[in-house]
């Protein structure tokens, strides 16, 4: 049988995940490449891998999405590391750049702007230009709260906007995949979040961040009914900002 082919994130939030894998049989039997999260999503909606760790604002745009694991990156409230970035208060932004990095959390910035706060904002992806405000995620935001005016948790404002906890990434396969890979794909993915001290060990330490806090407590790695009813609540509120109003 051919191995299946897997992109994943390459950022702290699945190095559990990924120690679970490397740490189980299943190994021999993937092809594992690490990700940004729109790479992985590019990579899932192409076909160039069988299965990702999949943006959830991206999964409309993969043919035969299903979700084929108990795990995810999720959070509820606050996640600490799915910024919106801003010199002036939430109120007074005009302008933000995007982060290329991004599907989830560049669509969850639009949807909390114009219907949590009300706003109409202009979008750039382009690095060059000054905007008001900046979506920043993973890794490149941990210990950076301090060097901005106005921070903004966006786990913790849709938290405030819903009442529901948030699913930012879920594995999800472009085909049908056997039951029993995925028994076995889930196994290994608890027994990652399991040695989550392990993993910690491993990583080395950054100024005014706490990891432990991070992988314990701010990311929730459970698909759970609220997650699920979270993310088809994020998908609607993202078909209503593509309708132009008349
Ligand atoms: C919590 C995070 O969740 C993520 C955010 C994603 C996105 O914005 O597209 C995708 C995957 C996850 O890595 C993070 O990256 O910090």
């Amino acid at each position: 049988m051919n191995n299946i082919k897997i992109s994943a994130v390459a950022y702290t939030n699945t190095k559990a995940f990924i120690y679970g894998l490397e740490h189980s049989d299943i190994i021999n039997k993937i092809d594992l490449s690490l990700d940004i999260p729109s790479e992985c999503a590019a990579k899932v909606i192409s076909g160039e891998v069988d299965l990702g760790l999949m943006p959830v604002a991206a999964i409309p745009f993969v043919p035969n999405a299903n979700i084929v694991a108990d795990y995810c990156i999720g959070s509820d409230g606050a996640v600490n590391s799915v910024f919106i970035f801003s010199d002036v208060p939430v109120a007074e932004i005009k302008t933000l750049r995007l982060d290329a990095h991004s599907r989830t959390s560049n669509n969850l910035a639009k949807v909390l702007l114009k219907f949590h706060w009300k706003l109409e904002v202009e979008f750039t992806t382009d690095p060059t230009v000054k905007t008001d405000a900046i979506v920043l995620i993973g890794d490149r935001t941990f210990g950076k709260k301090e060097d901005f005016t106005f921070v903004y948790d966006m786990g913790e404002e849709w938290k405030n906007f819903t009442g529901l906890p948030f699913m930012y990434a879920a594995w999800v396969a472009n085909k049908e995949i056997s039951q029993e890979f995925k028994t076995e794909f889930n196994a290994a993915l608890k027994f990652g979040l399991a040695h989550r001290s392990e993993v910690l060990k491993d990583l080395p330490q950054i100024p005014n961040f706490d990891l432990e806090d991070y992988l314990y407590h701010k990311l929730q790695f459970d698909v759970t009914d609220d997650r699920k009813k979270a993310m088809n609540l994020f998908l609607a509120y993202i078909e209503q900002l593509e309708k132009v109003s008349v």
